[in-house]
């Protein structure tokens, strides 16, 4: 068989579609199949997909791509080997005996687990988490997608405590049902991806124990073994169907895909996917460099040898939003149009669209801000709101690139795009103004595939090294140049970041949060992690105060505290915890819009009270956050702690 007839197939497994292109060896698609699969938005900031329809979505592709691949006039038997990509952080629980899911997939971008986060986040310990595993505590990680299954889906608990719970991101679930699930039991994930689950050590690249034990997981359920993203036997051969026995080898978390096919594989090359959400990454070389600047630092590749990391900055919303002018205000048909109606207006208009969905990821991380449109007037054609949608985009990748300068110490001379926003030239070319570098869209934007066709085609000696990929994919590319001043675009961006401020702690109720009514929605605590949050967060406050005020306080202040714990333990007196400041104390209707005026604020209380109901727990959790919002703003002067 000559060299050029052999072939790589890639599975794709996005956010929105499933796609398996077939690749040659000089990294041109030859044929493809894409299907789109089912959304499941159960309720307001949830967001699953049905992890059996996932498998069957790349059975379809596979079998639709390899029917034009063979009327071509080629053979299944020259795809040599197959690669997976896959959205990452989404987390599928299944029992191992059965391979069974146990529960739907919970989407990387589903917001459900901002309670049990808060919790966390009072943990003793919690504020290491990041310079072990990379990723701050966030409704973004699988880790916190885990702990809120096994605490509201009885199933899950239940195979928990049997010792029969598996749990995966979307590679090791394709993985183990592509090689036949529970006989084959090949249960294995890449470096990249488990990465995103906050369980392993960077360095390392292991599960790490006290991550498991914060998590309270540790020695309970079944992991992946963590394997290179290029390995020839790790990920055995697919068991049946169109490609029955074709060996898998190759597997990358789509952003790290992505980075390979752009062939980012030296210090300091970056690229940023435009796909549902947006994801730039940075390579630092063989050593993980821990942001400072609200950047998460991941696992680039690891193609056997030393790995490779990346910094990375995360948007949560970038496609989606063009989805959601697309699917929910029916702006156009379909989501190639964004960028004709954008180029009807000549501006925004003054419209900013902090498309925060889903809270704010990177640099922001602000759980609690919502979706909201900034300067809309009498004027405000749809083409404003088309323009501010693909704005937001590349405001946000203009903060991450500020965040990264900071971090490396070094700009970014070019950024390398792709994914399906990308396509849109007025996005990019908006992007090159702001970030005043330009902008390089290969021709070929398939990057991910070819990432995952890459990391199989290594492995399988297709190509022998990087050296070998150089030319792939390298003519016919389109690059932006800047065309306005670095004075307009800072003002364009000071105007973004003052709608980011603005967008914040609008989630400040149980009603905001569950509008459904839905018991799950709730504060989703133990009576014990109340109880341990409440007396740690009441205990902190106290020790918060200056010393020289401490000195000051009562004793009968100080004794209090251990009263609040005892009142919980008791259970027969839940304490309702308030915070506000000295001037709203007799007007509790104002306290939620005050309290945004921090920096007014001089005389906290914590209020007390033994009349908490069910509904109250959410607010009192984010009481308590308001006290740790305090503590770090260090503006406590005087407490009082009072009893009604
Ligand atoms: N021409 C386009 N202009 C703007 N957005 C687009 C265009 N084509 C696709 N999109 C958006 O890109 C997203 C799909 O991109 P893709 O890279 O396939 O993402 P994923 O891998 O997350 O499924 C969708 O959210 C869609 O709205
Ligand atoms: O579906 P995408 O391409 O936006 O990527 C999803 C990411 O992997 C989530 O971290």
């Amino acid at each position: 068989m000559q060299s050029s007839e052999v072939f790589v197939g890639s599975i794709d497994q996005g956010t929105t579609s499933t796609r398996f292109l077939i690749i040659n060896r000089d990294g041109a698609p030859v044929a493809s199949h894409q299907v789109e699969f089912g959304q499941i938005y159960p309720h307001p900031g949830w967001h699953e997909h049905d992890p059996l329809e996932l498998v069957e979505s790349v059975e379809t592709c596979i079998a639709g791509a390899v029917e034009f691949f063979e009327s071509q006039g080629f053979s299944r038997t020259s795809i040599a080997c197959v690669g997976i990509t896959n959205q990452r952080e989404t987390t599928i629980v299944w029992d191992h005996e059965t391979g069974e899911p146990l529960y739907n997939a919970i989407v990387w971008t589903d917001t459900r687990s901002q309670a049990i986060v808060a919790e966390l986040k009072s943990r003793p310990g919690a504020s290491k988490l990041q310079s072990l595993c990379g990723l701050p505590l966030s409704t973004y990680s699988s880790a916190t997608k885990l702990l809120w299954m096994l605490e509201h889906v009885p199933r899950v608990r239940e195979a928990f405590e049997r010792g029969t719970l598996a749990f995966g991101t979307v590679d090791a679930w394709l993985v183990y049902r592509l090689n036949g699930g529970p006989d084959a039991n090949v249960f294995v994930s890449d470096s990249t991806n488990a990465s995103r689950t906050m369980f392993v050590n960077l360095e390392t690249l292991r599960y790490d124990d006290s991550l498991l034990d914060f998590f309270g997981i540790k020695g309970k359920l079944h992991l992946p073994r963590i394997v290179p993203s290029s390995d020839s036997s790790a990920y055995g051969v697919i068991a049946s169907g169109t490609l029955a026995r074709a060996p898998i080898m190759g597997c990358l978390g789509d952003q790290s895909a992505a980075l390979v096919g752009q062939k980012g594989f030296s210090p300091g090359m970056a690229k940023n996917t435009y796909g549902t959400g947006c994801f730039l990454l940075y390579n630092v070389g063989e050593k993980p460099v821990f942001s400072k600047h609200g950047l998460l630092t991941t696992v680039a590749y690891h193609f056997g040898g030393k790995p490779v990391y990346a910094l990375e900055g995360s948007i949560a919303v970038a496609g989606s939003g063009v989805k959601f002018l697309q699917d929910n205000l029916s702006f156009f048909q379909n989501s190639r149009e964004v960028n004709d109606l954008a180029v009807t207006v000549e501006d925004n208009g003054g419209c900013v669209f902090v498309t925060a969905f889903s809270g704010l990821f990177a640099p922001y991380w602000i759980d609690d801000a919502k979706g909201t449109i900034f300067g809309i007037t009498q004027f405000t054609q749809k083409g404003h709101i088309a323009r501010a949608t693909l704005e937001a985009t590349c405001f946000q990748t203009k903060a991450i690139l500020d965040a990264m300068e900071k971090d490396s110490g070094s700009a970014l001379t070019e950024l390398a795009v792709d994914g399906g926003m990308s396509n849109s030239d007025l996005a990019m070319q908006t992007q090159a103004d702001l970030i005043s570098i330009p902008v390089y869209r290969p021709k070929m934007r398939e990057t991910t595939a070819l990432g995952a066709a890459i990391a199989a085609g290594l492995a399988a000696g297709i190509w022998r090294n990087f050296a070998e990929l150089r030319d792939i994919n390298r003519a016919g590319g389109t690059v932006f140049e800047p065309q306005v001043t670095r004075e307009e675009s800072t003002a364009k961006f000071e105007q973004w970041e003052k709608a980011v401020r603005m967008s914040k702690g609008w989630v400040s109720s149980a009603n905001d949060r569950n509008q459904d009514g839905d018991k799950q929605v709730g504060l989703g605590m133990t009576t014990a992690a109340t109880e341990s949050l409440l007396t740690s967060a009441v205990k902190s406050s106290v020790n918060g105060i200056l010393p020289e005020q401490r000195e000051q306080r009562d004793t009968s202040t100080l004794n209090s505290v251990p009263l609040v714990s005892e009142l919980v333990t008791k259970g027969n007196l839940q304490p309702k915890v308030s915070v506000t400041t000295h001037a709203m104390a007799n007007k509790d209707d104002d306290r939620d819009r005050d309290w945004d005026l921090a920096s007014h604020i001089k005389t906290p209380f914590i209020t007390v009270s033994s009349d908490l109901d069910e509904a109250d727990e959410e607010d009192l959790f984010l009481e308590l956050r308001k006290v740790e919002i305090l503590q770090k703003l260090k503006r406590l002067r005087k407490m009082k702690l009072s009893y009604y």
